[in-house]
């Protein structure tokens, strides 16, 4: 155990580390990289830095192996007890990646570490944050991984917060942080709280987002959620017609303020709790692109519109005909176009005389739901409905159903 007063280098410290979804126990601690037994599964270097008073050397080294590289808050019985520069990808058995990284010396202190279970305390030394200092963020759980980075868990300012952490932000950060300048407050608009660079990692920032207890939408349609299971292929209409509504309210007023999401599908609506869809990562794709302009170069290809597939054209419409495709996915309980490979997709969309290759709803859906999504995905972005027109459509569909 760990504590105030105790040489680093016995070889009888434990510490629980807890890295993304893995948990890390120190088995031992070594101040000689000769000592170093090989026979574990994994081993990392730490860096410690040692409260005062307490005998031997610490250096504070910043390096990162392998592009990984955080910090860790060790919390004991008697409140911190010291930060931690913590490494894991050091590769087995390989003492010469010191001097691969450039490293003046050798890290004072070593440590083997082998997988240990979520949620075990050694010692009564519970622990961790991952580079949580900075900005007061706690960081919990991993949720994922996406194009643009790793998703966590995390306590922020007494709030529960999901934190986007964006490994090479670069010439993103100017359109993100002009968007988050809008304050963008609406219920069917996941809220972003906070950008913010981690001082430790050149390069890396944040994005505090409202946290959505409820998965994706795209998690929602693979569960089944608006299937109805007692008839075949059959789904359940006041489900999609809520959540559509829901979708096309959030995209809304992301148009009302001028704010193009360009990469609307699924994974990009969070359910709340209770279920009520949120739009989230708006204008992102669009902003590592490091565009102004439109191009053809971000989306997700099985909700991107002729015009962006061909001619790169972006505008208010190509949203909305990823909206349209949404509809297909609630409607169908299944990914669009799902099984096609990219050019199947690229050809049923720019050739506009293969109807058998247009997207299609299930037999028996409500002929306003088919019009609207026609009307969506329409070739010509000119002719597809604005949010506001396919707002009312959607509210009109839900009164007739509700009194029928
Ligand atoms: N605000 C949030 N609240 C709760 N979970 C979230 C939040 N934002 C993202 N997640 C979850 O984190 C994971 C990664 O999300 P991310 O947005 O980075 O990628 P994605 O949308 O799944 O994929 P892509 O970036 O390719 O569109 C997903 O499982 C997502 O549901």
């Amino acid at each position: 155990m760990i504590m105030q007063g105790q040489s680093m280098n016995s070889q009888d410290t434990y510490v629980l580390c807890r890295a993304e979804q893995r948990c890390w126990t120190v088995l031992a601690c070594s101040d000689v990289l000769g000592k170093l037994q090989h026979g574990q599964d994994l081993f990392a270097a730490l860096e410690l830095e040692l409260p005062a008073g307490v005998p031997g050397e610490a250096d504070m080294y910043t390096y990162a192996l392998g592009g990984e590289c955080f910090d860790v808050v060790l919390r004991g019985q008697h409140g911190e007890l010291k930060r931690i520069r913590f490494t894991p990808t050091v590769p087995k058995g390989d003492t010469s990646f010191f001097a691969q990284q450039g490293l003046r010396e050798q890290p004072t202190y070593l440590a083997l570490v082998q997988e240990a279970s979520r949620g075990d305390v050694l010692s009564g030394v519970t622990i961790i944050e991952r580079t949580g200092q900075h900005a007061g963020v706690v960081f919990g759980d991993m949720l994922g991984r996406g194009s643009f980075g790793t998703v966590y868990e995390a306590q922020w300012q007494n709030r529960h917060v999901a934190v986007k952490v964006i490994p090479n932000v670069a010439e993103a950060a100017e359109p993100i942080e002009a968007i988050i300048g809008k304050e963008l407050r609406h219920p069917h608009v996941v809220e972003t709280y906070s950008f913010e660079r981690n001082p430790n990692k050149r390069g890396e920032a944040w994005i505090l987002l409202e946290f959505c207890a409820g998965g994706s939408l795209l998690q929602a349609v693979r569960q089944g959620h608006f299937k109805d299971v007692s008839r075949e292929g059959g789904f359940i209409i006041e489900r999609v017609v809520v959540t559509a509504l829901q979708i096309a309210q959030g995209m809304e007023y992301l148009h009302s303020r001028d704010v193009l999401h360009s990469d609307l599908n699924c994974s990009n609506v969070l359910l709340t709790s209770e279920g009520s869809a949120k739009i989230s990562d708006f204008g992102l794709s669009r902003a590592f692109c490091g565009q102004t302009q439109a191009t053809e170069t971000f989306g997700t290809l099985s909700h991107a519109p002729p015009e962006l597939i061909g001619k790169g054209k972006l505008s208010k419409g190509a949203d909305v005909y990823a909206f349209g495709v949404i509809l297909v996915e609630l409607t169908r309980g299944e990914r669009a176009y799902q099984g096609m490979q990219q050019y199947q997709i690229m050809y049923a969309k720019l050739c506009t005389d293969m109807d058998s290759y247009r997207l299609s709803f299930p037999d028996g859906t409500h002929e306003s739901l088919v019009s609207l999504g026609r009307a969506c995905m329409q070739q010509d972005h000119k002719l597809r409905p604005s949010f506001p027109e396919v707002v009312a459509r959607l509210q009109a569909l839900k009164n007739t159903i509700a009194s029928s």
